[in-house]
């Protein structure tokens, strides 16, 4: 579904990313791990082509390349994006924010309606009048990765889900990512919590200093401890 070949990226002249090998395959979801800082963040621009340019390297998706695509062009094709800090729109209500997608007219996926993404997230529903803004952060992740969805991707990208979520909205969040690997969605994850990886991963991808270092399925993870005491924050 997506490959990633020896790519290189920078913001302006710094580069981020020093080779990065990854794939993805259909109904497949991969952890993308590894410290702060390494380039987890930095691997999702690369893929969406946001703040970050690509110098070298190919990242073909669906059977062809994303190369010279906007960011939109990107998303049409099929790639959902859920950036570390949300973005939803503050100032629209819930019910708002979901109808900003533009309808699909792609016959080649799932179709998300409003009514499923609402049976993912009840929350959502009961507060769909409500101003986005005044949600709490678990709440507008749950709008974040619903308004995804609502883009019908084929691959889901989510960076840092539960990220400065308190522990129970957390598990929620995890429990919806649960819910959509049920459902045969593709993801990628950047995610430091070994018990998600446990929970939802297929494969593994490790990350240091903008490269991979790693790639393997969940049970390679779990059987070489010495992978997360070397890459990831002792846990
Ligand atoms: N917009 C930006 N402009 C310049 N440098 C950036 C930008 N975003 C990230 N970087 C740099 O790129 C490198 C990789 O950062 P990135 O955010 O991809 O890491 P990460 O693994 O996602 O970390 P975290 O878990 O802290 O989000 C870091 O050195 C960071 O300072």
């Amino acid at each position: 579904m997506l490959t990633m070949t020896a790519i290189h990226a920078a913001y302006g002249k710094s580069e981020a990313l020093h080779g990065i090998d990854l794939t993805i395959g259909a109904g497949e979801v991969v952890c993308l791990i590894g410290r702060n800082g390494v380039g987890k963040s930095s691997t999702m621009k690369a893929i969406v082509r946001e703040q970050i340019t690509v110098t070298a390297g190919e990242v073909v998706f669906d059977g062809a390349p994303l190369t010279g695509l906007a960011p939109f062009e990107i998303i049409r094709r099929g790639v959902g994006y859920v950036p570390e800090n949300r973005r939803v729109f503050a100032s629209l209500s819930v019910l708002e924010n979901l109808r900003v997608p533009r309808p699909v007219t792609a016959t080649d996926r799932r179709r998300w309606t409003l009514d499923e993404v609402f049976a993912l997230f009840p929350q959502l529903y009961d507060y769909r009048h409500r101003t986005a803004g005044v949600m709490s952060g678990g709440e507008q992740q749950m709008l974040s990765i619903a308004r995804s969805l609502l883009t019908q991707p084929k691959l889901l990208l989510l960076d840092e889900p539960h990220e400065g979520l308190a522990p129970k909205v957390a598990e929620e969040v995890v429990d919806a990512i649960v819910a959509l690997k049920r459902e045969g969605v593709s993801m990628l994850i950047s995610e430091q919590a070994l018990n998600t990886i446990r929970r939802c991963a297929d494969r593994v991808h490790v990350v240091d200093r903008g490269m991979t270092v790693w790639n393997g399925t969940v049970a390679g993870f779990y059987e070489d401890p010495e992978i997360a005491r070397k890459y990831l924050m002792v846990q």
